[in-house]
């Protein structure tokens, strides 16, 4: 697992190695100006050859004391190099100022509205105007100047720790213009705009450079979901079917029976030791034409399930995919209501069934429970949440995913999985994690119709096999995350638990 930072637990990282003496914050922002240099010339290997011209958008804070120090580099090598600087150079930071001084030593300074004339085609462009200090919308000569890099000539434009007006801890955009870099580089740890909301779409490609901080858990427990360890998916030698779990998925009636098909052979694939599938008698037929390895149980209503879950070795279930919202209400209260509930995926219409009373179904919900809602089905079980999440962000640190998340498991008394590019898993007890599928782990092939269902399914499977709620919903996200990266373009539904066992292999 992998720390992301909000902006004060950088600075508080930042603010500890300054007062152990271990580094100035001088040197911190050399290491940082050199880091983009060489993040820029390993990004584009055609600069390094010859000089080049650069422009260099400097801010009022440390940011703009990083840009200073990229400008001094490149003209070391003999660059041509504007900077501009929005700000007043009397008022910058004690670090940014030393920069800027020596910058000025070699060479001019120019306001930013002189920026924005476009008579000088730079070869790069510097985004140093803000970083993880912004605290509200961009505006004046500073916005006017984003608007003419956007919509003009900046194909090789770098932003040195975050694109100018996004929200460090939200991914947001304060306003509604932030720099579109082609290349963004961070130092020693990713922050959540990095990850969240709008933040890949404005970062580019995404680098962190390391500048000799050293790692801190400083953090509330937020973090980037990666690789499981391999061990935690394999199954002991001498183990029968039952010990690897027995999960149960319910369908819904004839010719909607799909999606809970496509959940249980996730389920199955990720290891469960043994899958039913509860079917309605008008969809028996149906469901026993598609199936092998699955098993098939008829269900017809809340009495029979009840009597279902007396056996007690089915010890996960997944309702909601394709159930019907009047067959998900039944049963979801049979459930979720009884004695020793058990560990429990809703997804799809076992949330939609509960759209208009969502106190009821957290009433009923138990911490073994995992909801998997997408942005619709969030929207309507968590609506003032969302109020929030939607209301235009104009201050820092904005309303963010991960804030809308934590309060939702919290409300919910689960874990609640907020599905997306950007996922959010969070539990009621604060802990978080974000299963980011976007610069080298950009799945857009996921987009496509069942594909969560397969997902509710995996849950389900790794529940069975005894994994707590929140890393069963972690572990499960990343490798359908990892199937469709695997299987790449022209990628079904159908096709994420058949590439599941290449996954784990190359686990
Ligand atoms: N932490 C670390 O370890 C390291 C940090 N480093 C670098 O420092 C950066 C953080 O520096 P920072 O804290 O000075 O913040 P920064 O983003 O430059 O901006 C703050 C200034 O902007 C102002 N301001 C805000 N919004 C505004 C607006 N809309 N319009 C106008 N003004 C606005 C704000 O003023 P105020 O809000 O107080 O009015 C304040 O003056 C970080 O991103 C990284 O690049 C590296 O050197 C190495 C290690
Ligand atoms: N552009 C995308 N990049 C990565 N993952 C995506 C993208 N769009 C959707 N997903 C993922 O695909 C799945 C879609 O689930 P859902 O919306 O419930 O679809 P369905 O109901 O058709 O199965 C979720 O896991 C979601 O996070
Ligand atoms: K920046």
């Amino acid at each position: 697992m992998k720390e992301l930072l909000t902006a004060a637990q950088m600075r508080a990282i930042e603010r500890a190695a300054i007062e152990s003496g271990e580094v100035t914050g001088l040197e911190l922002m050399e290491r940082a100006g050199r880091g983009v240099v060489e993040a820029v010339f390993a990004q584009w290997p055609e600069l390094i050859s010859a000089p080049q011209k650069a422009m260099v958008l400097c801010g009022p804070g440390n940011n703009g004391g990083d840009g200073f120090v990229v400008a001094r580099l490149l003209k070391a090598r003999g660059w041509e190099v504007k900077v501009f600087l929005y700000g007043d150079p009397a008022r910058l930071p004690p670090d940014a100022r030393v920069n800027c001084e020596r910058w000025c030593a070699m060479a001019g300074l120019a306001p930013p509205d002189r920026a924005r004339e476009g008579d000088f085609a730079a070869d790069l462009y510097v985004d140093a105007l803000f970083g993880i200090g912004l605290t509200r919308p961009l505006e004046g000569a500073a916005l006017e100047c984003i608007r003419t890099w956007n919509t003009g000539r900046a194909a090789r434009t770098v932003a040195i720790d975050l694109p100018s007006g996004l929200c460090s801890d939200s991914g947001r955009r304060l306003g509604d213009a932030a720099v579109r870099a082609a290349l963004t580089v961070s130092f020693h740890a990713p922050k959540l705009g990095h990850h969240l909301a709008s933040g890949p779409e404005h970062c580019g490609r995404f680098v962190v450079v390391d500048i000799g901080l050293r790692p801190v858990s400083a953090n509330g427990g937020l973090t980037l979901v990666t690789a499981p360890g391999a061990g935690c998916l394999t199954k002991s030698a001498n183990a029968h079917k039952y010990s690897n779990g027995h999960a149960l998925i319910l369908t819904g009636g004839a010719g909607r029976t799909g999606a809970a098909r496509l959940a249980a052979r996730g389920a199955l694939r990720i290891g469960a030791g043994l899958v039913t599938l509860a079917v309605p008698g008008s969809a028996q037929q149906e469901v026993a034409r598609q199936i092998t390895a699955l098993m098939l149980q008829r269900l017809e209503d809340g009495a029979e399930l009840a009597a279902l879950l007396a056996d007690r070795r089915i010890n996960a279930l997944c309702l909601g995919p394709g159930l019907g919202v009047t067959r998900a209400r039944e049963l979801v209260e049979v459930v979720c209501g009884g004695a020793e509930p058990r560990p429990t995926v809703l997804d799809a219409d076992a949330l939609t069934a509960f759209g208009d009373t969502p106190e009821e179904l957290f009433a009923m919900l138990h911490e073994r429970c995992v909801l998997t809602p997408h942005a619709g089905e969030f929207a309507r079980l968590f609506p003032d949440i969302v109020d929030k999440l939607n209301a235009p962000a104009v201050k820092g640190p904005a309303y963010s995913k991960v804030d809308a998340t934590r309060v939702a498991a919290r409300q919910a008394g689960c874990v609640v999985l907020f599905k997306g590019p950007d996922m959010v898993i969070a539990a009621p007890d604060g802990r978080c994690g974000v299963n980011s599928a976007q610069y080298d782990r950009a799945a857009p092939w996921l987009a496509t119709a069942g594909s969560g269902d397969v997902l509710a399914g995996f849950i389900t499977g790794l529940l069975a096999r005894g994994f707590d709620p929140m890393r069963a919903a972690e572990t499960a996200a990343w490798l359908h995350v990892e199937c469709a990266r695997s299987f790449g373009p022209g990628l079904i539904a159908e096709d994420l638990p058949e590439e599941l066992p290449k996954v784990l292999r190359g686990l």
